[in-house]
């Protein structure tokens, strides 16, 4: 078992593969993807970094955690976007892939083929707890799979889910902690129940 992403020989390789680092909302995604890319450009590799560009909560341009760590970004409408930045480009990162058209699975294909890199962050399942955007099929081509955890804000397990705590039936509803909070199955079968 690798505890660390460095203990992976891939990390400065430059043969083209894929990484998805999924879980819920507060669960770090957006930290380990930060991590990855700052490291990938000590180590000189020429980095891009894409977010949605419906995705304003913190910055219009910028990659921000929950923690204020940030990264620059370039904001795009769509993924097909993805290919026309990434000529003479080691590594790319994507965040907040769940909002990506499906698209994305084709366009990452594409680049780990080309010999890049590919580090993708999102949410594996939407408030409903459905399988969010183009996260499964990005999973299901991955070269490796990060899933990570949020703290279940009710009980102190694992999270597993981001239950919703606004009514809005909209699968698009960007928030923070306002709008959502981790939970773990249990207590998020109790929250639905109990119609919270
Ligand atoms: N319930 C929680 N469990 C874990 N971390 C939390 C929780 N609530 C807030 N946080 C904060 O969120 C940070 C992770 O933020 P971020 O990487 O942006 O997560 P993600 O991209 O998965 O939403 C943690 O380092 C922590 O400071
Ligand atoms: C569960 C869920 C979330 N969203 C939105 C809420 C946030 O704006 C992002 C997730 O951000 P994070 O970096 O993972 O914290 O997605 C949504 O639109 N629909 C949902 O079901
Ligand atoms: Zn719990």
């Amino acid at each position: 078992m690798n505890l660390f992403t460095e203990d992976m020989k891939e990390e400065t390789a430059s043969r083209g593969r894929i990484e998805v680092i999924c879980g819920s909302m507060f669960s770090g995604k957006t930290e380990e993807l930060i991590r990855r890319l700052k490291r990938a450009k000590f180590a000189h590799q020429r980095v891009e970094i894409f977010k949605p560009a419906i995705d304003t909560r913190y910055s219009e341009q910028d990659v921000v955690s929950h923690d204020n760590n940030t990264i620059h970004s370039t904001p795009i409408e769509s993924s097909g976007s993805i290919l026309l930045f990434t000529s003479e480009i080691d590594v790319v990162g994507i965040d907040e892939a769940q909002f990506f058209d499906d698209g994305l699975v084709h366009v990452c294909n594409e680049l780990a083929n080309q010999g890049i890199r590919v580090i993708v962050a999102g949410l594996d399942m939407d408030y409903k707890g459905i399988p969010f955007g183009p996260i499964p099929a990005l999973c299901a081509i991955a070269d490796e799979v990060t899933k990570v955890h949020a703290i279940c804000v009710k009980c102190g397990n694992l999270a597993y889910l981001s239950h919703r705590t606004v009514k809005n039936d909209k699968r698009v509803l960007l928030g923070e902690q306002e709008e959502y909070e981790p939970l773990c199955r249990r207590c998020y079968q109790k929250a639905v129940k109990e119609g919270k």
